[in-house]
């Protein structure tokens, strides 16, 4: 057997009360009674609509105070994320029965104050250390920078990994920590917020069983020690794990099979008439017998029916009487409103902008697919478009030369854009937990993914773009270069906020990039330059009026042909007579445009597609379902 103490938490017997930044932790004792969810699903039935309605949770009942470990336990379907779903009112309907947390009704507002939630996956950045990771969670808790420091310090001591501190998360292209370590690390970015309780949905999974003991070894420690609430639910785990919980829930079909210490676990399941055979652990042998799926079903619903009869389940609810009361004794009126006002964040908005900003820079300057690699191609990009028109002639021969230069440069500089998907879809879910957590809302993120997209088009445009503008051979004059860098800028943070739209719509990576390709096709048939405007149907003309193709194209053009003459010249055909920019410009039916409306319509766009990211993650990226 593994000497747990052993492990590397045997440096942490002596630490938590030398770590004065916990020391205003406070756990919450947390009261489920008679929770229940219900779930309706719609089928169609010769025609019509049926809601069919289905109890996934049916009137559970517990306690956990502070200090304690609650692990949830039951076989697969049993319902144990739902119940943690419900007890974290993340259920939006259908759920019932009354949940409390030191006496005050559990509710969003008051659970993004005292409750943090540890998901089953981790979402960080892989490019920032350990260190960067905990300060930044930190930053959007704690106001104090001595505080945060100290803080951050000594959760490093209280996770066990003071070694790894300046190691990089890792991911992709770095190596990193490994699935224990980054689990531990999750933990700690929530324990900052010193919350009152913690919530994990399986926090062993994906682990080998020396990582799955280390990491519930320390829960027990910061439970024991930093009188914290932990519930958590949890798949096989093995006797020395099962044993380090206080409590037990064990859910089967939705419904309580046993709840209590999880050392009277063995003696209530032999009452029952099982005993725990030698050489089974008891955990594998409550869940083998409350498993209906491959057990005796008759068997499996006779130990659910019998829990309300048992001595057990009447010990439960005095318990649960006996909190009440004494909460409602203890807690005057004022701590009460205190607990339980609105939803209102740690750190002011200003002081969350300037921490996201810094935080998606540095992702930015160190995951080489979020910004090196973008410039590196864009200018390849430019350098081989400027290099195959290489300083070509300004003669009425080369006009349309010139035209389709423009047009390349507007459709697949653009185009190139697609690549930022898979970091914003990565994001996405570490957004969305930091929100559900309270440490910031939907409008500073945007705002600050707005501000870096405009830096990032900027460098994007300004060198590729001097690249490509001085090889092609366009325009000398200096106003019109200028220009030129001011437009594909535009293009390229219209492009930029349309796929944040893209990724925040779409998270499967593989059709988010089909969308936004098929977008971008049908935005480039209509720009006017396959087919004129006057040419293209009148069902599909307007699609000509929301299109960024058509503004930064029809710019591009303004700006090359605009008070230009383009002489005389020969070709195969014979001589080509001199053409003015004008005339161009009519042929592409261009002449109504002017350059300063289309700048203003571009960023117009930007502003439009980044509001509507922001409302949508605000309707939908919510960890409510
Ligand atoms: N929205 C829903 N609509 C219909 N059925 C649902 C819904 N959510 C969950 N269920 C069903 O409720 C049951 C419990 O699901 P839940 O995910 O809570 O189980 P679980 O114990 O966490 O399972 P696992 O251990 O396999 O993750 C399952 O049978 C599941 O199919």
């Amino acid at each position: 057997m593994l000497d747990i103490e052993s492990l590397e938490v045997s440096h942490m017997d002596n630490v938590f009360h030398i770590l004065p930044s916990f020391d205003a932790m406070e756990g919450a004792s947390l009261v489920w009674e008679e929770v229940g969810v219900e779930v309706a699903s719609r089928r169609s039935w010769f025609g019509k609509n049926k809601l069919d309605k289905k109890k996934i949770l049916l009137r559970v009942s517990g306690i956990v105070s502070p200090g304690d470990i609650l692990f949830v336990m039951g076989p697969s379907g049993a319902g144990k994320s739902t119940f943690l779903d419900a007890l974290t009112d993340r259920i939006a309907q259908g759920t019932e029965g009354r949940i409390t947390l030191d006496g005050q009704r559990v509710n969003q507002n008051l659970l993004v104050r005292e409750a943090k939630y540890v998901e089953q996956e981790d979402h960080m950045y892989s490019s920032l250390t350990v260190r960067e990771t905990l300060m930044f969670a930190a930053k959007f808790y704690c106001k104090d920078p001595s505080v945060r420091k100290t803080r951050v310090e000594e959760t490093l001591q209280v996770l066990g990994l003071i070694k790894q501190a300046d190691v990089k998360v890792g991911g992709l292209f770095v190596r990193g920590l490994s699935g224990g370590q980054k689990r531990r690390l999750a933990v700690g970015t929530q324990l900052l917020a010193m919350p009152s309780i913690l919530f994990l949905d399986e926090p062993t999974s994906g682990l080998d069983s020396a990582a799955c003991l280390k990491l519930i070894s320390y829960l027990r420690k910061l439970a024991k020690d930093l009188n914290l609430t932990i519930v958590c639910t949890i798949h096989q785990p093995s006797t020395e794990i099962f044993m380090m919980s206080d409590r037990l829930l064990l859910l089967a079909q939705g419904r309580t099979a046993y709840f209590g210490p999880t050392s009277k676990v063995e003696n209530y399941f032999e009452e029952l008439g099982y005993p725990c055979p030698s050489l089974t652990s008891i955990a594998e042998h409550v869940i083998d017998k409350i498993n209906g799926d491959f057990g005796e079903k008759q068997a499996v619903e006779d130990i659910l029916d019998n829990w309300p009869l048992t001595k057990e389940y009447q010990l439960m609810q005095t318990e649960i009487a006996a909190l009440h009361i004494y909460v409602s004794s203890k807690d005057s009126e004022q701590e009460k409103s205190a607990r339980c006002c609105g939803r209102s964040y740690e750190t002011s908005f200003p002081w969350q902008l300037v921490t996201l900003i810094h935080r998606i820079a540095l992702n930015a300057l160190r995951n080489p697919l979020v910004l090196w690699m973008r410039v590196v191609v864009y200018c390849i990009f430019g350098l081989y478009t400027g290099t195959a028109w290489l300083r070509l002639e300004r003669t009425a021969c080369n006009v349309e030369d010139f035209s389709g230069a423009l047009f390349f440069i507007s459709s697949f500089m653009v185009l190139m854009s697609i690549s930022v998907l898979p970091s914003y879809i990565d994001e996405r879910h570490l957004v969305m937990q930091e929100r559900a957590n309270g440490a910031y809302g939907v409008i500073v993120f945007n705002l600050a993914h707005t501000l870096l997209g405009f830096v990032m088009a900027f460098i994007l445009a300004f060198f590729a773009g001097t690249i490509n503008y001085w090889l092609t051979g366009y325009n000398p004059l200096f106003q019109r270069y200028f220009f030129f860098i001011l437009n594909l800028f535009l293009a390229l943070s219209v492009a930029e906020a349309l796929m944040t739209f893209v990724a925040s719509m779409i998270p499967v990576l593989i059709l988010a990039f089909a969308v936004a390709a098929c977008i971008y096709a049908t935005f480039m048939v209509v720009m006017g330059f396959f087919i004129r405007l006057e040419n293209i149907g009148w069902w599909w003309r307007w699609m000509h009026y929301i299109s960024m193709h058509s503004f930064s194209f029809s710019s591009f053009m303004l700006n090359e042909f605009t008070d230009t003459f383009w002489p005389p010249c020969e070709n195969t055909f014979g001589t080509v007579n001199a053409i003015s920019g004008e005339e161009v410009l009519k042929y592409y039916d261009y002449n109504g445009y002017n350059i300063w409306v289309n700048s203003a319509v571009l960023f117009g766009m930007v502003i439009f597609y980044r509001t509507a990211t922001t409302l949508w993650q605000w309707k939908f990226h919510d960890a409510r379902k």
